[in-house]
Formats: structure tokens, sequence, C-alpha cells
């Protein structure tokens, strides 16, 4: 019952399992307790009668009061521990489910963030998780818990007269039965309402991230009547899901209710029959109304199980999608970067081919082509940012594929031209290049970077906060910072997305000044767009429509008249133009 099914079909963790198993069993118990104070009334009522009718009673007047002050104890005390076996260890399942989560979210390859964005994933760390909490906690201990007392209970009324009990319970299975033929059509009702809700939030998302081009391009009223638009239709489409969800809920409670009345015509019958005296059929009439209760509160509970499914499909993906593992050691021999026969798709489209070349320690190799080429592609496989359909990249004679990408990433810096910043001071957006760094390790790669000019005119210094995102430092002071960080780590290995292209000469002076004392021994892979900044480089890698075209030194590819000549002598002419 609680196998491996139930833990995926509720996105439970293995303690989540095991507190299911625990709510269950104090619902079983606390239904046949209640179940028991009927027995009570049932001996109470026993009694009352034999004095009604001028019989002695037959039990003593103090066996019912004290079984009802056992009955109230008892009472208390399972559904206090049922509480807690519900209710109390569900927030630690939360808590772990998310953790769990976003520790997963770490590791996934960053070609998953292409197929989930930003608002569906936060969808599911929190609103997911939260409509699986409401069902952790209100629905599978109660409902398990249920099922169980309940057939006890019906084996019981079977073995006291099996007409009654047949009477009394045929509702139940009959109201189950089309809850569940209900549930594809209430879980597909789901499906549309949260994809309703992504739509909803990712406008909202889409537009608090751009509002400055929404602005810049007066497009306020279109976007606002877009939002206004998925708003209307997530609304539409969650009073349908609810309308039919409490259709089949109210139908099932319906339907479940008529025992009452079957078990009353039956009841009369076998009483004129002479079968049953009334006292059975009052016992039947007391237990009915018990059975009913736990199922009662459960139905509505059943249908927000269904929905629910959609939210625990979209956490057990997460879970399923494989990460990238290797070994947590990387000892590589000196770190030439080999790529050798490598081919890779984005989404089964192939944009690498058969590429191989070598970027030496202590080079320059610098990766060009027209837009569109595979560079940047390149240098985040070198990272192992994605894995690779086929062959090989080995760094140090280590193939990268067996490494831990955490462990893996120690020996590299990156520096791209989207720096990532975080709204924090200036000392600790640079220190996150070395965990643990002193103030002073972190003042003199600053000083390296060139920062210190511009950082010592803010109001606060390194003790200045930047922003959201650095929003407050112009694109150079991004870069200079970013450049920072990396001589702070002072890795092996750079990749770098040439990193000056949109900077006026001044910056772009102070920033190729701060590179040039990064990039001394390294190896060095630099993504090139402009040909002049290439011309420096040890080693060229010519690519075109993901192969490599050519590849040699600068002098050597200038003689060849290949790509990298008509590159050159295109961008030297418009150079000319511009100047004439
Ligand atoms: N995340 C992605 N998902 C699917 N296709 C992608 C993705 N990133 C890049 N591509 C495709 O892969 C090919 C290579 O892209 P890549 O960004 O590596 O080229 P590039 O040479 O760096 O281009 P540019 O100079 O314009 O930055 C292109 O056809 C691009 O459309």
């Amino acid at each position: 019952m609680f196998g491996e099914k139930f833990q995926r079909t509720y996105a439970l963790t293995d303690q989540g399992v095991k507190n299911t198993k625990r709510g269950t069993l104090f619902t079983v118990i606390t239904n046949l307790v209640v179940m028991a104070g009927t027995g009570i009334l049932y001996l109470v009522m026993g009694s009352f009668m034999e004095i009604l009718i001028g019989k002695s009673a037959t039990t003593h007047i103090l066996v019912p009061i004290l079984l009802i002050i056992a009955f109230l104890l008892l009472s208390f005390l399972t559904h206090y521990l049922q509480y807690k076996a519900t209710y109390g260890l569900v927030y630690g399942e939360v808590k772990t489910t998310r953790l769990h989560l976003a520790e997963r979210l770490r590791k996934l390859p960053l070609g998953y963030f292409g197929k989930r964005d930003l608002a569906d994933l936060t969808e599911t760390l929190m609103g997911d998780v939260n409509r699986m909490e409401h069902v952790w906690s209100h629905v599978l201990g109660y409902l398990y818990g249920a099922y169980i007392s309940t057939a006890i209970i019906a084996i019981c009324l079977i073995f006291y007269n099996w007409k009654l009990a047949i009477a009394c319970l045929w509702g139940v299975p009959v109201a189950f039965a089309l809850l569940f033929g209900s549930r594809k059509l209430t879980a597909r009702s789901s499906q549309i309402t949260k994809a309703a809700a992504i739509r909803v939030s990712d406008g909202i998302q889409e537009a608090l991230e751009n509002v400055r081009e929404i602005r810049a391009t007066n497009q306020e009223k279109r976007y606002l009547s877009g939002l206004n638009e998925k708003i209307d239709q997530h609304e539409k489409v969650t009073i349908k899901g609810e309308l039919t969800t409490g259709l089949f809920v109210n139908a099932a409670s319906v339907i479940m209710r008529l025992g009452v009345a079957t078990t009353i015509l039956v009841g009369a019958n076998l009483i004129l029959s002479g079968q049953i005296d009334f006292m059975l059929l009052f016992l039947f009439l007391l237990v009915i109304t018990r059975v009913y209760a736990p199922f009662d509160q459960s139905l509505a509970l059943i249908a927000e199980m269904f929905v629910s499914q959609v939210s625990a499909d979209r956490i057990n993906e997460i879970y399923e999608t494989p990460i990238a593992t290797g070994s947590d050691t990387f000892k590589p021999q000196g770190h030439d970067i080999v790529f050798d026969h490598v081919s890779f798709s984005y989404d089964h489209k192939e944009v690498l081919h058969d590429v191989s070349f070598t970027a030496k320690e202590g080079q320059v190799t610098a990766l060009v082509g027209p837009s569109g080429s595979g560079k940047s592609t390149c240098a985040k496989l070198a990272a192992r940012l994605w894995d690779i359909d086929s062959g090989h990249i080995c760094v140090g004679g280590v193939d990268i594929s067996t490494v831990d990408p955490e462990a893996l990433l120690t020996d590299y810096s990156m520096v791209f031209q989207d720096v990532v910043l975080f709204d924090d001071t200036v000392m600790e957006n640079i220190r996150l290049g070395k965990r643990g760094a002193s103030d002073e390790e972190v003042l003199v790669a600053a000083k390296a970077a060139n920062c210190d000019e511009f950082v010592n005119l803010l109001p606060q210094g390194y003790a200045t906060p930047i922003g959201e995102n650095g929003a407050k430092l112009s694109g150079g002071e991004r870069q200079r910072i970013s450049i920072a960080r990396a001589l702070l780590k002072d890795s092996p290995i750079v990749l770098l997305d040439e990193a000056t292209a949109s900077l006026d000469v001044e910056n772009e002076t102070k920033v190729q000044a701060a590179l040039s004392r990064l990039l001394v021994g390294k190896t060095v892979l630099v993504i090139a767009h402009r040909m002049r900044t290439v011309a420096g480089a040890d080693h060229i890698v010519v690519l075109d429509n993901g192969y490599v075209a050519e590849q040699g030194s600068p002098a050597q590819l200038m003689q060849n008249h290949g790509i990298y000549r008509r590159m050159v002598d295109l961008q030297s002419e418009s150079a000319h133009w511009k100047m004439n």
C-alpha cells in the first residue's frame, strides 16, 4: 500500500512515507475508538429500553459511566496523536522537499532551464509544494485510515447481519467509483488551470524584468491588455475546474448518504419478518453515521488529491531529470583542454559536429566564426555546463565527463559579457570568487582589475551596496568586478567571452589591462567577436556552422585566405568606412 508507487504518486520523501504510515495508523485507531463510542451509546440505550419496558437493567449503572469516561480520555489521546502524526510532521516534510528540490536544481544541466523558466520553477518550489503539503497533512493519513477502519467495521457488520451491512455500506464503493472515474477529467482541468497560472506569473515576471524596454517602446497599454487577458483566462479555467470537481464530490456524497435510506428500508423489512429486533437496526443506524463521517471529510479532499497529481508530477520531473555526476576529485596533469571529435545537440538538433582542437596551457586560444557558429557552446562544453553527445573533452588528460561539475569548476574562471552580480556590497561581490578570502586579498584583486578608482568614488567605497544585479554600475565597472573575482579565484583555466566588445575606448583600455594580468600563464579560451583582439592569440580555431573550418596561428590563417582572412578583411574595411 505504501510502496514506491505510492511514494512517487504523492512526491513524498522516505521520511514522508514513514510519517504517512504513522498518520494512517493513528487515524485507524481514532476511527475505531470513535466507533467504540457508538457501542457505548448502544449499551446505554439498551439499559434504558429495559428500564422503559419495566425489566431490571442487566448492566450496573456504573459500567456505562466508567466506559464513557474511558472513551472520552482515549478519544482525546488518539485525536491528539493523530493530529501530531498528520499535521505536526508535515512542516518538516515541506522543508525537506524544498531543500531537495533546490539542491537538485543546482545540479541540473543548464539545458533544463531552457525547458522550464524561472516563474515555472518558482511555482514548483512554492505553489506545488504548498499544494502537496495540504494533501500530505489533510488527505493521505485521513483517507487511508478511513479505508482501513471502514474495512474492519464492514467485516464486523457483515458478521452481525450481512443484509443490513450491504444496505448500509453499498454507497461507499459506488461513491468512490464515481470519484475515481472522474479522476482523469479532474486531473486534466487541473493541468489547464496550472498552465494558465504559470502564464500569468510569466507575464508578471516578464513585465518586471523588461520594464525599461516596455516603457522605451511605449508598449505599456499593449502589455497590460495582454496580462489582463491571461488573468481572465486563468479565472475562467479555475471556475470551470472547481465546478467540475464540486459536481462529482456532491454527487458522491449524495450517493453515500442513500445508504441511510436503504438501511431503514431493509431494516424495517427484517424487523417485520422477525429476523432482527429493533435494537440491531438502531445499532446499524448509529454505526452508519460514524462510517460515513471520515469519508465525508475525505470526499472533497480526494478531489484535491487528484488535482494535486499535476503538482506531484512537476516535482517528480525535477527529481527524475538526470544530473551530471562524477568523481569528487579532479587531479589533471597540467591544464591543456583537448576537444577530441566532439559533437553536441540542443534538443536533438546537432549544433557542433566532430570538433577537434587543443587549447594549450600558457596560451590564448581564440574561438572565432560567424554568429551562431558554436563559439559559446564550445566554451560551455569545456566547463561541462552540458554533456556532449559523442567524442571526448579532456583537461590535463582527464575526461571531464568523469568529474563532478562542482569539483571541475574549481579550476575554472569565467568572464562573460553578461556579468551576474548580487544585491550586496562591492566587497562581497568580488569575494564570491574565493570563499573565505580576506578583505586584503579582495582589495589586491580589485586594484589589479582597475576597480579601485571607480569604487573610491562610491559613497561607502567597497562597502557600497550595488543594487539588484549591479544596477547602479556601468557596463565597464561590472566587467571589472567580474575580472577582479576571476583574479581572486586565480584558477588555471580562464574562459573569456570577449569581454570588452561593448565598452567605450577608455573603459576598454582599463578592462584590457586588468585582463592581461588575469591571463598570464593560464589556459585561456576566448570567444572573440573582433578580429583585432585575436591578432595576439597563440592559436585560433575558426568555427563555421558547427564545424572547425580552419585552425592555426593568426599568421598561418592570414595566409590561408579562408574564413578568418575574410573576416579580418571585412572588419578592417568597416573600420576604415567608419573613420571616413
Ligand atoms: N540554449 C540553446 N538551446 C537551443 N539552441 C541553442 C541554444 N544556445 C545556442 N543554440 C543554438 O546553437 C547554435 C550555436 O550557438 P552559439 O551561441 O554557440 O553560437 P555563437 O557562435 O556563440 O553565436 P554568437 O556569436 O552570436 O554568440 C546556434 O544555432 C544557436 O541557435
